[in-house]
């Protein structure tokens, strides 16, 4: 998606929002946008998604988009199953692909309990799944998230951080706002902030959560009773793993920590028969090792260092092949 010299007023005359907007993201970004109260964060995604219009300059974006907004119409005259199913044909889902969506989501978000209670009497968290779960199932290309993790509960908010990063790893665009700074640390692969000209203004990597520091890694040794697993792998997985065959049908898939999730879910759910033989994390001595000559002076019991650049594994998940 790109933005091009965009500006935005709300109304003739009314001061300029955003003036000289550029912005150009490929398959795969994952990007914050930040900015104090009132400078224009919103306004930015309701342009990427299509609900405003720019007052200049030029917004292109993918035909498949999906979008949470800041505030959730409160009092929708549906219930919640019922709404989803109803956005993803608007999404355009067949049908029974729309419901069983809605009902995956509502289910992973743990609401399905509420799925038929009409959404004017529900709580605001669990509104805010709804909202979540709307954009989600559309499995859109460009994914906006208007401070969504507000009013979540832990575990809904975990699932929303592995399902953004999903959606870029599989090639999605995902632009989030947030108040958390924290929010996707690492995950993020850019940041802008809204300068008060109202242009765009890239962050250094470390306030986006770009990765400068990898952080730890996740070996994931799978093999499949189909065949070769090497050849059935969709050719886009979560976290674009590094893919090394192992003996016979298996693979190793190697992937930063925060992305093994989204990869193991997608590697259980997908169409092939996928058994997971092990799942190891990995720490990297560099990071953490002593500096130099430290080791000797602390040490002086003759223990051998570990070799530079030799991961440290420890093992999470093990199974019998
Ligand atoms: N529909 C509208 N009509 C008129 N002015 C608007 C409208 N929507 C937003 N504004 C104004 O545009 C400016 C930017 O608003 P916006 O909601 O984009 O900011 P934001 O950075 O998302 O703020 P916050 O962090 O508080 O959510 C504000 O001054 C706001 O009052």
């Amino acid at each position: 998606m790109r933005l091009d010299g965009v500006g935005k007023r709300y109304g003739r005359g009314g001061r300029w929002v955003l003036r000289g907007a550029d912005l150009a993201l490929e398959p795969g970004a994952l990007v914050r946008i930040e900015g104090p109260n009132g400078s224009g964060k919103s306004t930015l995604l309701k342009l990427a998604a299509g609900i405003e219009r720019p007052s200049e300059g030029r917004v292109r974006r993918p035909r498949r988009r999906a979008y949470v907004p800041e505030r959730f119409p409160p009092a929708l005259p549906f219930d919640a199953r019922t709404y989803l199913a109803a956005l993803g044909r608007v999404h355009g889902l067949p049908a029974a692909e729309a419901r069983r969506r809605a009902d995956g989501w509502l289910e992973r978000l743990g609401v399905t309990a509420q799925a038929g209670t009409p959404m004017s009497r529900l709580s605001k968290g669990t509104c805010q799944k709804v909202a979540v779960a709307q954009a989600l199932l559309a499995e859109a290309d460009l994914l906006l998230l208007d401070e969504a993790w507000t009013g979540l509960d832990r575990a809904a908010r975990s699932l929303l951080d592995e399902a953004a990063a999903e959606r870029a790893a599989l090639g999605g665009v995902v632009l989030f706002v947030d108040h958390d700074p924290g929010r996707l640390a690492g995950l993020a692969t850019d940041g802008y902030r809204v300068g008060e000209d109202g242009a765009l203004h890239r962050l250094p990597a470390d306030a986006s959560g770009e990765g400068g520091a990898p952080g730890p890694l996740v070996e994931i040794d799978a093999d499949s009773p189909d065949g070769p697993l090497a050849g059935l792998l969709p050719a886009r997985l979560p976290g674009d793993p590094e893919r090394t065959p192992l003996a016979g049908t298996a693979v190793r898939l190697t992937v930063r920590a925060g992305q093994s999730d989204a990869l193991l879910r997608r590697l259980l759910d997908g169409p092939s028969a996928v058994r997971v033989l092990a799942v190891r994390r990995l720490t990297d001595p560099v990071a953490e090792a002593p500096a130099a000559g430290q080791g000797d002076a602390e040490g002086g019991g003759g223990r051998d260092a570990e070799p530079a650049g030799a991961p440290v594994v420890e093992p999470v998940v093990e199974a019998a092949p």
